[in-house]
């Protein structure tokens, strides 16, 4: 996932930097990063959540009416606070980067950076990648007088070398703000414009949701292989450099994205409310008289309640959730994610007490949540409880920016239904089925393309074996190493014993 802003106006942008981010924390909390430019660059960063690593103190020194900003999710690259994003390079302009996604060719990249322009990335961060393509490309330009021609033409060779998923946001110093998505747009960007008595201000956002907040007006969508550059009088110069068929993440419609999102014309909470209602068929085919239906929230509610209407059962809230806990998907390691599911998750005993339950949830990954689920339930007194996805079976790892790239982690990549039920130990478990999926996504309903390749196994970017192999060693590595690190931490946190007198 992975949230990204980026802003350009007459007045300092910082405040509207974090509360862009501020909205868009849900896409990642391992990191955060603002940078801005008013002559010169001033950079923050730093692990953890928007509120913590930006206090009003550090705001502050983030002068400047153009900036960027990141919630980083890691997918590449350790968690260092090093490699959270901004990056920023001083040749042959001042440029500051943000981006979404995941390369996955970054070994042809980054040898083709070293052979013709003798550039060594400094960090295992794919978006350094991006950026030095793009850097290198604006190297060939007459550096003088550098234009928007010369802008998009960098922009076009990089969307050509550079395969995989990136939305990205670029504060070109002295020269303006621009936005480009890869070839198939698969993560999310759009653009929007708000008027201030000093003129407008332009930006950008991984969903719109954020311009909701803070009161911009949507333009467009930054779809595949589109660039959008706002120069220094305020003029916007739209292309789509490089474009590849559409194929959208449909998971950012399941998931990812708020339910207050419009992406690419569709309302988010209402696609997860046609999600449930999708699944009242397999649900009545299997025989199936929930005496209600709850969701776990907060991502399974849409689909919940469209499924209780579809079968005509009361929803309820049957589980409450910390909020203070954050997303236990996105916590990198295993150990991380078990405690945040075990502290995050209550019961309503009075509601679930002697019913059958049919719980939905947007999806099982790795099956951490919904057997907790099913075992908390059951104390609570349910007599029956089906698990229900609102996504199909998750047979492939994604490479485009979910950390769920390990086929060795995903629970149905090798079980089948019934031992996912047995391992989650509930009385049923139902998933939306791939064709009713992408019959909703279909071109004919006006989507355009979309990436189903977790459901599939097919990857848009073709063969994906080389990348897989890769990612699966370096993924491997660095969660031992995290998961050795917490279980340090858990031990040292624990109370000491009490001692004798
Ligand atoms: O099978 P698992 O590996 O447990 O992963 C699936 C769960 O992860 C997500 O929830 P999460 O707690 O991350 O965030 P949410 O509060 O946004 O639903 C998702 O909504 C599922 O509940
Ligand atoms: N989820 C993302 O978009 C991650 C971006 C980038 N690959 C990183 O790890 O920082
Ligand atoms: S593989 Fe799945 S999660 Fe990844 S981009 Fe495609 S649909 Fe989205
Ligand atoms: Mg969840």
């Amino acid at each position: 996932m992975c949230g990204i802003v980026g802003f350009y106006g007459p007045d300092d942008v910082a405040h509207d930097i974090v509360f862009g981010l501020t909205a868009l924390q849900h896409r990642g909390q391992d990191a955060a990063g603002i940078a801005t430019f008013d002559g010169n660059f001033h950079l923050h960063k730093g692990n953890g959540l928007i509120a913590d690593v930006f206090r009003p103190k550090f705001l502050k020194k983030l002068k400047g009416n153009i900036g960027i900003g990141h919630a980083r999710y890691t997918t590449q690259g350790s968690n260092d606070s090093e490699l959270a994003q901004p990056f920023t390079t001083s040749y042959p302009f001042g440029l500051s980067m943000v981006h979404n996604g995941n390369v996955i060719n970054f070994r042809d990249v980054a040898k083709r950076l070293h052979e013709k322009y003798h550039v060594l990335p400094k960090t295992s961060n794919d978006l350094e990648l991006i950026m030095y393509t793009f850097a290198s490309e604006l190297r060939t330009k007459d550096l003088d007088h550098l234009s928007v021609v010369d802008i998009f033409d960098a922009v076009e060779t990089t969307q050509e070398l550079v395969e995989g998923a990136y939305a990205t946001i670029t504060v070109i110093a002295g020269y303006g703000l621009l936005a480009f998505n890869d070839p198939r747009g698969i993560r999310p960007l759009v653009f929007g414009r708000r008027e201030t008595p000093n003129g407008p201000v332009y930006a950008f956002s991984s969903e719109s949701t954020c311009f909701d907040y803070l009161g911009f007006e949507f333009i467009k969508n930054v779809g595949p292989g589109q660039a959008v550059f706002i120069d220094q009088n305020f003029k916007v110069h739209y292309k789509n450099p490089y474009q590849q068929p559409k194929n959208f993440c449909v998971f950012e419609h399941i998931y990812f994205a708020r339910e207050d999102s419009v992406i690419h014309g569709r309302l988010v909470a209402r696609e997860r409310v046609r999600l449930g209602k999708l699944l009242a068929r397999r649900v009545k085919e299997a025989g199936l008289q929930p005496d209600m239906v709850i969701d776990v929230p907060s991502s399974g509610y849409f689909a919940a309640s469209g499924l209780a209407e579809a079968i005509g059962v009361p929803y309820r809230r049957g589980l409450v959730k910390n909020n203070h806990m954050g997303r236990s998907f996105i916590v990198s390691s295993q150990a991380g994610r078990e405690d945040v599911v075990k502290k995050k998750l209550n019961p309503i005993r009075a509601f679930v007490e002697g019913k059958k339950v049919a719980v939905v949830d947007d999806s099982i990954v790795r099956g951490t949540t919904s057997r907790r689920i099913v075992r908390i339930l059951r104390e609570a007194g349910a007599k029956e409880v089906y698990f229900i996805s609102s996504a199909p079976p998750i047979i492939s790892p994604c490479i485009y920016g979910i950390d769920m790239a390990m086929s060795t982690e995903l629970i149905a990549a090798n079980h089948t239904e019934q031992e996912i039920c047995d391992y989650i130990e509930a009385d049923r478990v139902i998933y939306q089925s791939v064709e009713d999926l992408k019959e909703l996504f279909s071109v004919e309903k006006g989507h355009g393309g979309s990436c189903f390749a977790c459901f599939t196994g097919n990857y848009p970017t073709g063969d994906v074996t080389r990348y897989l192999r890769h990612i699966q060693e370096e993924r491997q590595s660095h969660r031992s190493k995290k998961d050795k690190a917490l279980a340090a931490t858990s031990v040292s946190a624990k109370a000491p014993e009490p001692t004798e007198h």
